[in-house]
């Protein structure tokens, strides 16, 4: 996250940290959305190379056991059947990771909310992105879970030529545009946008330009939760 500031410890207690092991120790990668308590909902280009995976819930300082954190294992990964890895800008970019077990729900680790179907957000509509990715373009990842504010930037302004043009479709969301913006490592993790006095997680973090995280007219794309509602339930069924 470029720009904003750390967030208050577990203010967002459906953020999580998604790790791969390499070298014998875990390394954060990826945020992501707990949004069944043993379900997952994460980027599709995070989890499309075959890794051993940990899920970090509860976590603050990815650099620091203080006490809160639940380790979890994958059991299963799903990715979107039309992900194309080679082209972000069709959109599907999203995946979810069952847990070996269920998340102990506390003040501290809790379900997201998610959008109803087709829900569709109007232009300036209050929005936060939250994770543990680069504080600059090329910099460093954050010891400490950050938040932005990044309001909604309409499709119709978001697809501009000067913007995004044709590369943002319908199935996503743009948000910010200016200073701030999500940055390598936030991927995969959680938009979360204030909807009737509720915190509800519209965005699924995908892609920023490839010459800036926070570069001019390129707002940070997400995946648009409530255009895959139904493969969610689908794939996250209780049965
Ligand atoms: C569709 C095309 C015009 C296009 C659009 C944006 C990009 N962006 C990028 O490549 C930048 C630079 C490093 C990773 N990155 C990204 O945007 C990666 C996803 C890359 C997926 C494609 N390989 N996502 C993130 O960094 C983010 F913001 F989600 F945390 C690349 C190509």
């Amino acid at each position: 996250v470029v720009g904003g500031e750390v967030a208050s410890p577990n203010s967002w207690p459906w953020q999580i940290s998604l790790q791969y092991l390499s070298g014998g120790s875990y390394h954060h990668t990826c945020g992501g959305t707990l949004v069944r308590r043993n379900w997952v909902m994460t980027a599709a280009h995070c989890v499309d190379t075959s890794r051993t995976w940990r899920i970090v819930l509860g976590d603050h300082d990815i650099y620091n056991h203080e006490g809160r954190e639940q380790y979890m294992s994958v059991s299963q990964v799903v990715i979107h059947p039309n992900w194309n890895r080679n082209n972000v800008a069709a959109g599907y970019d999203i995946a979810l990771m069952r847990l070996s077990s269920d998340a102990t729900l506390n003040s501290y680790v809790k379900l997201a909310t998610l959008p109803p179907s087709g829900q569709v957000l109007p232009h300036n509509n209050a929005c936060y992105i939250t994770g543990w990715g680069r504080t600059q373009t090329g910099g460093s990842l954050s010891a400490k879970l950050k938040q932005a504010y990044l309001p909604v930037v309409a499709h119709s302004t978001c697809s501009r030529s000067d913007w995004w043009g044709s590369t943002v479709k319908n199935t996503m969301v743009c948000a910010g545009g200016g200073s701030l913006s999500g940055c390598q490592g936030d991927s995969g993790g959680p938009l979360n946008c204030q909807v009737s006095g509720q915190y509800v997680v519209h965005g699924v973090t995908s892609f920023v330009s490839s010459s800036g995280c926070n570069a001019y007219q390129k707002p940070t794309v997400f995946t648009r939760v409530s255009a895959y509602s139904s493969w969610i339930s689908g794939v996250s069924a209780i049965i």
